[in-house]
């Protein structure tokens, strides 16, 4: 079996639909696909959009070879060898367009957007959701570790802990997007090209007799990237003053001890005491890395109680978004073709969150001219009139419609960009430290208030009236 082969990661009801539209001669007919998070996780005042380099390799490998054929034999008797036939001849003949990797995204609009024949849109929901919202999730959880870490160095350790190994790939890339400096991940590393880090393990102190002697053979083979793992035993009365004795006798070396790492008991206490006892043996360049379950609210706890940590080691938290572990994206129709073009479709629920906004939609991020701020994200219908082409725009909040505000000069940039284009790759992918700087200028955009880890303020999305219509229109002729 082709273990690579993606294209049957999808689910059943997938391949169900794709038989009943072959059979039902539908297939071919084209439809708009959205995909969009309804609400922003961990409270946080904004996403880190991740997961299109993963999209990108997905659909240009997409096909179903003999091994995924004889499988899907095995599991639906009523499926036709003639639907093989055609599964054989599948390929991506649509469009897609998306939102750059690192780019700050917000609840009900649209990431990425397709736009295919309904037999491939079907296939693709499935893994196109799965890399969206794990990869997003992961970047935003790293995003605000970061905030709190004004410029501290981060290392991302979860691989351990992760939800089985693509995750803590993928998840180490989403983080080093969001500012991460490095990976304890080394297939992660090779994979993307992400700078890799480590220290070493209790288990090196405990296969030697004594912790200064196994802290000396590592600084033997090691001298040029030491950080010594202190708590073994007892911190402050046996590991730091034994990794002093070691830095003494680097330093007679012509080397520097590069840190120690505290990984357990009060990392504010433990880092204060660890940091004059170094100051004080004339070892100030000696970095202080911290890790033991760490989390954006702890390294703002430690950093208000004053630890002087400088390094941050941070995994489990980090690489399994502890506090909510999915992003709850979704992959919505929004118009299909007909005779006179696409008609837009919508999605009635009894939850209003639930109600699907209809039509395909461009996206625009409003920049004001003035202060060169990000203002609001402004949805329009494609060939409306309200499509902001620099003149005064009026915003209206759409639960609130009395929250009206009026912009005189702005910027509207595009931000979903296209990607493929019937089929072919339109789109050059960015290197990952391009993705990177590109993220921090993203960052840029946004006031503070935006930022902020608890209580944020929300960031305007608006629709344009004509969406606002559009949903009002389709909501009264689907009522009874
Ligand atoms: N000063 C501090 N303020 C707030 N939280 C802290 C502080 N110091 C450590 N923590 C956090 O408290 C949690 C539990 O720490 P605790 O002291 O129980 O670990 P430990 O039992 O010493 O470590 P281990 O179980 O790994 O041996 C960890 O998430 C750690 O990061
Ligand atoms: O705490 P995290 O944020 O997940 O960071 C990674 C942890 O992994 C290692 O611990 P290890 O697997 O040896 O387990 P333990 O320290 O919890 O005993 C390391 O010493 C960190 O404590
Ligand atoms: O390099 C380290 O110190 C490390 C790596 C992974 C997990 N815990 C620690």
């Amino acid at each position: 079996m082709n273990e690579t082969n993606l294209t049957l990661h999808t689910d059943k009801y997938q391949i169900n639909m794709m038989y009943a539209h072959w059979k039902q001669g539908s297939m071919n007919e084209k439809v708009v696909f959205e995909a969009y998070f309804r609400k922003l996780p961990f409270g946080n005042g904004y996403a880190v959009f991740a997961g299109l380099e993963r999209m990108v390799k997905y659909i240009s490998s997409l096909a179903f070879g003999d091994d995924e054929i004889a499988f899907l034999r095995t599991q639906e008797e009523q499926y036709e060898e003639e639907f093989f036939e055609e599964l054989r001849r599948f390929r991506f003949t649509g469009n897609l367009f998306a939102m750059q990797e690192g780019t700050l995204v917000f609840p009900n609009e649209p990431l990425f957007r397709i736009e295919a024949r309904v037999f491939e849109a079907q296939l693709i929901e499935t893994a196109m959701l799965n890399f969206m919202n794990y990869q997003t999730l992961i970047a935003t959880k790293a995003s605000r570790i970061q905030r709190v870490a004004k410029g501290d160095k981060l290392l991302e350790f979860g691989t351990r802990r992760a939800q089985e190994a693509d995750a803590a790939v993928w998840g180490a890339r989403a983080t080093y997007i969001a500012g991460f400096h490095a990976t304890s991940n080394m297939r992660a590393g090779m994979m993307f090209g992400i700078p890799t880090s480590g220290t070493h393990a209790h288990a090196w102190i405990q296969g030697h007799d004594s912790e200064v002697e196994a802290f000396r053979k590592y600084a033997e083979v090691m001298p040029d990237h030491v950080t010594l793992l202190v708590d073994t035993y007892d911190t402050l009365k046996s590991g730091v003053p034994n990794a002093i004795i070691i830095a003494k006798e680097l330093e007679q070396r012509g080397k520097k001890l590069k840190g120690i790492r505290l990984d357990s008991g009060d990392l504010a206490y433990l880092s204060k005491r660890a940091r004059a006892m170094l100051d004080e043996a004339q070892l100030p360049y000696v970095k202080i890395v911290a890790s033991n379950d760490l989390d954006e609210n702890i390294i703002s706890e430690l950093k208000a109680q004053g630890a002087k940590i400088d390094i941050w080691g941070v995994g489990t938290q980090l690489i399994t978004a502890f506090d909510q572990p999915s992003l709850g994206g979704v992959y919505k129709l929004v118009a299909r073709e007909k005779e006179e073009g696409y008609v837009p479709v919508i999605k009635i629920s009894g939850n209003p969150e639930k109600i699907s906004n209809p039509g395909i939609k461009e996206v625009f991020r409003i920049i004001n001219k003035q202060t060169g701020m990000a203002e609001a994200d402004y949805m329009s219908l494609p060939d409306e009139s309200d499509f902001p082409n620099g003149e005064a725009i009026k915003l209206v909040d759409p639960l609130h419609p009395h929250m009206v505000k009026k912009i005189e000069s702005y910027e509207a940039i595009p931000l979903l960009q296209p990607i493929f284009k019937n089929g072919k790759l339109e789109y050059r992918l960015p290197s990952l430290e391009e993705i990177r700087s590109y993220h921090q200028k993203q960052m840029a955009l946004f006031w503070p208030e935006y930022l902020r880890k608890l209580n944020p303020e929300m960031y305007r999305i608006n629709f344009s009236p004509a969406i606002l219509e559009l949903r009002m229109k389709l909501l009264k002729q689907y009522q009874h």
